[in-house]
């Protein structure tokens, strides 16, 4: 495969002809997916097929509506949207009916001038479990970890934000895409009326030809308020031993899933720091050579998911304890976003620092890594953290409405 074949694919022959940010602005609530990624931007209409529910795996299902989507017209269809934390209920991926690119969001001199000023809306804050329970929860966890029964388990919970208005999700995600241009931006339908709308740190994977990355986070600290204070939080990550191992386990279970498909595989031997707005991250970016072309983006995706980033360690073990700990659906969130061509590249984003979005509520969701050494308070203030990406958005962020929280 070649770069200009990745840079331009044929159903994008306009691929350089729009400005990201006239993608951006021009992305419609319901009638719209779209999708930014540190490499472009991306804005799919319609839908001309839908992939299927069934039994079959998903990725062959993929395949098999991208190839009844090729035509004359379209020799190299394209399917884009989200798939949930449970790869066996029903996805919302689709081939649409036209497909819109553009270079990176943060290659765009006017992203700046992009949602600079959040609106301040009102709106009624349901944490659920509350912040007590949800720590009683961590600690119940931690207790399991320590018993040996697991290594890490990803517990999340969920934040109602409710409105006296519609949310405008063009408004959100302006906002999102102003503050985390480099991120993995997605506002996709998910269901009736529903809304997947986000700004993920996370790539579970990239494919361009044989060529693979991912980078991988776990371990986090807010930002600071003050620069002297966001200094002191970066460096307490860089040099904390227990977020090391919850950033280790990920890493060994990455390259674990990944090296029966890879001739090479790299991976740094200790992490980097990462950042958005609102967090700090330790990042390990990996790179690889598939040892075959017959494995696409999502074939990776499915054999990676869920990985110790939104589920834990061992898979069974995590996802069992996640049953008993989790009172509600995860859906969409900790699931995957992205694309995937016929030629099999694609990028896959873990679906994180988002929100269900119907009408006048947004569903918020956060998890954070535990691990045997894990303190349950400072567990529940980094998922207080990571809801503030999408508080700041909904203009629900603000310090007399977030004290509700
Ligand atoms: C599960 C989430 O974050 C994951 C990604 C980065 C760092 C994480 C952590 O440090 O716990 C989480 O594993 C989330 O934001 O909901």
């Amino acid at each position: 495969m070649t770069a200009s074949r990745f840079l331009a694919p044929p159903t994008a022959p306009s691929f350089a002809a729009h400005r990201p940010t006239a993608l951006l602005h021009a992305y419609r609530p319901r009638a719209d997916r779209f999708f930014a990624s540190p490499t472009r931007t991306l804005l799919a209409r319609g839908v001309r097929h839908a992939v299927p529910h069934g039994s079959q795996p998903l990725s062959e299902r993929v395949r098999a509506t991208l190839d009844r989507a090729r035509s004359p017209a379209t020799p190299v269809p394209v399917v884009v949207g989200a798939i949930p934390f449970d790869l066996a209920a029903p996805c919302a991926l689709v081939v649409p009916r036209a497909l819109h690119w553009a270079p990176a969001l943060a290659s765009d001199p006017l992203i700046g001038q992009s949602g600079r000023s959040p609106v301040q809306g009102r709106y009624r804050l349901r944490p659920h479990p509350a912040p007590h329970e949800y720590a009683a929860r961590v600690s119940a966890a931690v207790g399991r970890l320590r018993s040996g029964e697991l290594d890490k388990v990803v517990l999340s919970r969920v934040l109602d934000v409710v409105g006296v208005q519609e949310i405008r999700l063009p408004g959100v995600l302006r906002r999102l895409a102003g503050r985390d241009p480099a991120g993995y931006l997605f506002a996709v339908p998910s269901g009736r009326d529903r809304t997947l709308v986000g700004a993920s740190p996370e790539l579970l994977v990239a494919r361009r030809g044989r060529h693979l990355t991912t980078t991988l986070l776990a371990g986090s600290r807010p930002r600071g308020r003050t620069p002297a204070e966001d200094a002191r939080h970066s460096k307490a990550l860089r040099s904390s031993d227990k977020d090391r191992h919850e950033h280790a386990i990920l890493v060994d279970a990455v390259l674990a899933a990944l090296a029966p498909q890879c001739a090479q595989l790299h991976a740094p031997s200790t992490p980097t720091l990462l950042h958005t707005a609102t967090m700090w991250h330790l990042a390990t970016p990996l790179t690889g050579i598939l040892a075959t072309d017959g494995t696409t983006a999502l074939d990776l995706a499915c054999r990676l998911h869920p990985t110790p980033a939104v589920c834990g360690t061992p898979v069974h073990a995590a996802r069992q304890l996640l049953q008993e700990l989790e009172p509600f659906d995860r859906g969409m969130y900790a699931g995957l976003v992205g694309w995937q061509d016929a030629y099999g590249d694609g990028e896959w984003a873990l679906t994180i620092r988002c929100a269900e979005v119907a009408q006048h509520t947004a569903r918020l969701f956060a998890g954070a890594g535990i691990v045997a050494d894990s303190c349950a308070q400072e567990e529940t203030a980094e998922t207080e953290a990571k809801f503030a990406t999408l508080l700041h958005a909904l203009g629900a962020g603000l310090p007399a409405a977030a004290g509700a929280v």
